[in-house]
């Protein structure tokens, strides 16, 4: 079972991933990304990635310099790459049950090349069950790839869907389980 989630930057693809990590306790594998906003001027600055294991770190920030740039974010590969490939080589070596969270294959993300060849080795691999995040364009040809997923559920996340689709894609996923 694939679920490819899409939608409007900011429509809350990331509050959904993090609902799906909580109801899956520990049979969660993988990672998330989340904003990071100055306390005093409620602006965004970052984003930082953290995955299951507990770890996290920045990893993308105004105040950056980088080779790697995303808009006037600086994107430090190595630090993602710290934070985000353990928990997908976990995921390859975990049992069937576990569900692996990808949040997100986007610009930022892609810069990596070992976290595209693992997403990819994990989104081909069929006994995964997988969750897995992308931007509404298609970014990158592997955005473009996992969206055409052959055999996966696409769903796009709106404002009229998000409070509610989180119990189906859990039914889906436990089904999937048995
Ligand atoms: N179901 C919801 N109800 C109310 N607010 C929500 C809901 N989902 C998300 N939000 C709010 O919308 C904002 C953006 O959410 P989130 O970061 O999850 O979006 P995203 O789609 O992951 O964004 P990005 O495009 O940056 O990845 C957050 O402030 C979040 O609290």
């Amino acid at each position: 079972m694939k679920i490819v989630i899409t939608g409007e930057p900011g429509v809350g693809k990331t509050t959904l991933v993090k609902k799906l990590v909580q109801m899956l306790g520990d049979r969660a594998v993988g990672f998330w990304t989340e904003e990071i906003r100055d306390k005093k001027t409620g602006k965004r600055t970052g984003f930082k990635v953290i995955n299951t294991q507990g770890q996290e770190v920045v990893f993308a920030s105004k105040f950056f310099t980088s080779r790697h740039l995303v808009g006037s974010y600086g994107v430090n590969v190595e630090r993602f790459e710290k934070v985000a490939l353990p928990v997908l080589e976990e995921a390859i070596k975990a049992e069937k049950d576990k569900v692996v969270v990808i949040d997100e294959v986007g610009k930022m993300e892609l810069f990596s090349r070992p976290f595209r060849e693992l997403v990819r080795q994990i989104l081909h691999d069929p006994t995964k069950r997988v969750v897995v995040t992308i931007p509404i364009r298609d970014v990158h040809p592997l955005v473009k790839e996992i969206r055409r997923l052959k055999g996966a559920v696409l769903i796009e996340l709106t404002l009229e869907n998000r409070e509610r689709i989180h119990q189906d894609i859990f039914q889906l996923l436990l089904t999937s389980l048995r």
